[in-house]
């Protein structure tokens, strides 16, 4: 179980730590320890600055202080003053050990590293106009390399909102568990890699990342027996005029995947331009006047003989609506991705029971009434509206994809790259989610595991191909990813320090 907290969480972990026995300055003391341990080992020499702020956030770093000040040539500078408990005896024993406080005015020149400890999970409001909005500018300005503690300061813990600067940041320790900060935007782009400390705390909460082994134990096995119907048969729905290719990406990356079977509905008049694919069945159906999926028995029956249907790769803006209520009386499992979303947000009431929807920000914004920075701005709580307004397991897209399901669990995927914000990307995770699907997975874990998967299968793209990756070039790294997910590999986004 790897957590990931809200500012609720974090304060419930505390309590249960002192309740248990635990008294507070030990948790301070040993995130304390943790902290020098971390920058002695990323920062071996030089001389370290430290911006402490008033809360316990400052006292990390008065403790940290005190032991690398053993070590090597150490500076404090106390942003405001410091009122965290226990702050006047934490502060002498550190000046004892040889910490040097700045005094005004400081320059933060020759220092190997500065740590950011100037506010944590009690921050609030905006971190440019508080005292740490000049020292930010500095840092900025001077590029100098930082390690930040618990989190950058000034994200904000339950949604990752921040308005301060890009600095050169090293990395993110985080105390006890990743708070839901460093998993929002922008806090996700400020932290860098987050280093989590075992500070000794309970570790539970509401949400986790998709853990390594948890993946591996869900990979569908491929039965030695088997023929290409056991192994699941998958039916896309989609295309126009002006997307053939996006069906094609989705029914190849459900092969990919481990779909026995995969075929196309696409509107007859592309179907000339979607057959290039030899292990892809294809069947041309009927068509509206502008060339989108219409409405028809053949679609219907088609549909029906599915494991699981991908609705939506390429089906265009213009398709009926009753496109989608035909669809939700099929007792076939489905996912719903792109212009799918769409239609589906006309006749929300058309919604199939095994059906589960992969939104980005945008579509996102599309079923819950509201704008894409809207979503951004608290995507767990996107998250938990839409699972809460549609009864179904959804994908909120992007760095850190959160799957939400019934009863409010959160899934969060630590796997990925940049390069997977490329067109047909989605294309391929719900063609891949729908073989999962097709498999026998419910719908959390198919999503789950799938986004895990395609983000391997997306980190192991960038690492061969640089950032000219395409989508139709991510397929070529289902079989890598797979292996990675067998050998329970780690991914660098977040890792585990103890
Ligand atoms: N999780 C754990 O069990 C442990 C966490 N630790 C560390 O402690 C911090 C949280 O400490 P806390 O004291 O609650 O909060 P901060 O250090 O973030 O700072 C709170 C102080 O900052 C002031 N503040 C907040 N916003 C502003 C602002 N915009 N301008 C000026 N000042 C601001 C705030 O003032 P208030 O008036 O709002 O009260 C507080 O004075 C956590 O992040 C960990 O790093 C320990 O390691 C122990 C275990
Ligand atoms: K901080």
């Amino acid at each position: 179980m790897r957590p990931i907290w809200t500012l609720e969480e974090a304060r419930q972990a505390d309590q249960e730590a002192v309740s248990s026995g635990v008294p507070y300055p030990a948790l301070l003391a040993q995130a304390g320890l943790q902290l020098a341990r971390f920058i002695q080992a990323r920062v071996p020499e030089g001389a370290v600055m430290f911006l402490t702020g008033p809360g316990s956030n400052g006292g990390d770093g008065w403790v940290a202080a005190r032991h690398l000040a053993r070590r090597r040539p150490v500076t404090v500078i106390p942003i405001a003053e410091p009122r965290f408990p226990g702050a006047g005896d934490w502060i002498a024993a550190a000046k004892a050990a040889g910490v040097v406080v700045g005094q005004n005015p400081v320059s933060l020149n020759g220092a190997a590293v500065v740590v950011d400890a100037m506010y944590g999970t009690g921050f609030h409001g905006s971190v440019m106009e508080s005292p740490a909005g000049p020292w930010l500018a500095a840092l900025e300005s001077g590029g100098h390399p930082v390690i930040h503690v618990d989190l950058p300061s000034g994200v904000e813990t339950n949604t990752g909102q921040y308005d301060g600067p890009e600095l050169n940041t090293l990395a993110t320790l985080t105390m006890g568990a990743v708070k839901w900060g460093l998993v929002g935007y922008p806090g996700a782009e400020a932290a860098g890699p987050i280093v989590v400390a075992d500070i000794g705390l309970p570790g539970h909460g509401q949400a986790s990342f998709i853990d390594p082994e948890w993946a591996k134990r869900h990979l569908p096995r491929v039965p030695r027996l088997g023929h290409k119907y056991s192994r699941g048969h998958v039916v896309v729905i989609g295309g126009s005029r002006a997307m053939p290719g996006a069906p094609v990406l989705a029914g190849m990356a459900a092969l990919k995947a481990g779909a026995g079977l995969v075929e196309l509905v696409v509107p007859e008049s592309v179907l000339g331009r979607v057959a290039v694919v030899p292990s892809l069945i294809v069947h041309g159906v009927p068509e509206t006047a502008d060339g989108s999926l219409q409405v028809s028995d053949v679609l219907s029956r088609l549909a029906a003989r599915a494991d699981a249907l991908v609705i939506g790769p390429g089906l265009g803006p213009t398709a009926p609506t009753a496109l989608i209520e035909v669809l939700a009386k099929i007792p076939v499992p489905a996912v719903l991705d792109a212009d799918g979303i769409r239609l589906y947000a006309q006749a929300p009431k058309a919604f199939g029971a095994n059906w589960v929807l992969t939104p980005h920000a945008g579509e996102m914004g599309v079923l819950l009434g509201m704008t894409s920075a809207r979503v951004n701005a608290d995507r767990r709580r996107a998250v938990l509206d839409a699972v809460h307004a549609t009864g179904r397991t959804v994908l909120l897209k992007g760095m850190f994809s959160i799957v939400g399901s019934e009863g409010g669990r959160l899934m969060v995927n630590s796997s990925g790259s940049p390069v997977l914000a490329t067109a047909g990307s989605g294309d391929v995770l719900s063609g891949m989610t729908a073989a999962l699907l097709a498999q026998g997975l419910p719908p959390d874990q198919a999503l789950a595991l799938a986004v895990y998967w395609h983000g391997w299968a997306g980190q192991i793209g960038e690492r061969e191909q640089g950032l000219s990756m395409t989508a139709d070039n991510l397929l070529d790294y289902f079989s890598p990813a797979r292996h990675a997910l067998e050998q329970e590999e780690e991914p660098t986004s977040v890792t585990y320090w103890d």
